[in-house]
């Protein structure tokens, strides 16, 4: 099977945690657009969604899906989102796509965060996807300075994030600096240590509120991991 038929399969997969009536929050990158089209099929059942990033929001629009602001919904059953790593007790990094920010404030109001992921995101330990930190534009440099006094290991670096020869603008005006080289061995901690700079607005380590439940694809099927 292909990455597409793995995410697809996944994105089938988690259509059975959505709860009829509710609102569906709603994650990015390519497989959550593939749990999109899944949820367009079921659109009737379900009272709309909250998106985590603008992308989210068109596409959803696209397929005729009420969107929510997140200030209108007080609960959600779930939060359905892909992510770039993710470790055997539901550990992940996210961010690949820019809508770490959003994707983390939406998902802390969902009673449940259920991951679709392709088998090539299980990883023992997170790092070797780049780390992404959203950071206000104008603390680029005294952030970069902060997150190098962390001693994060000798292969560690620090880049800006550029898009079609521009820094990387995220729907919330702001930067993102991409770590390099880690090798995370406590991804809470590291979590709660970038947390604290300041400047740093969030960091794509989703760790100490990880998933809850992963969907895993492989090609002998579906696994489903609980956390
Ligand atoms: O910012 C993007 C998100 O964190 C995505 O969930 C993550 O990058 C995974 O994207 P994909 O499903 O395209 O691999």
């Amino acid at each position: 099977m292909t990455q597409d038929e793995l995410k697809q399969a996944v994105a089938r997969e988690a259509i059975k945690y959505v709860v009829d009536g509710e609102i569906v929050g709603v994650g990015t990158g390519s497989t959550a657009n593939f749990f999109i089209d899944e949820l367009a099929k079921i659109k009737d059942s379900i009272k709309g969604a909250v998106a985590s990033s603008e992308a989210t929001a068109e596409r959803l629009r696209g397929h005729g899906i009420d969107v929510f602001e997140l200030n209108q919904v007080a609960r959600m059953s779930v939060y359905i989102d892909g992510a770039d790593e993710i470790t055997a007790q539901g550990a992940m990094i996210k961010g690949g796509g820019g809508a770490l920010t959003r994707e983390k404030i939406v998902a802390s109001v969902a009673e449940k965060f259920i991951c679709i992921a392709d088998a090539s995101k299980l990883v023992k330990t997170l790092g070797k996807f780049p780390l992404p930190v959203e950071v206000i534009p104008m603390a680029q440099s005294a952030v970069a300075r902060q997150l190098m006094k962390l001693n994060l290991g000798p292969d560690c670096e620090i880049e800006l994030r550029f898009k079609d020869g521009k820094p990387f603008i995220t729907d919330n005006g702001c930067i993102i600096l991409d770590i390099i080289g880690l090798k995370i061995a406590d991804p809470v901690a590291l979590e709660a240590q970038i947390n604290q700079i300041t400047g740093v607005v969030s960091v794509g380590l989703f760790a100490k509120q990880g998933a809850n439940v992963c969907l895993l694809g492989a090609p002998d099927g579906v696994k489903t991991m609980n956390f």
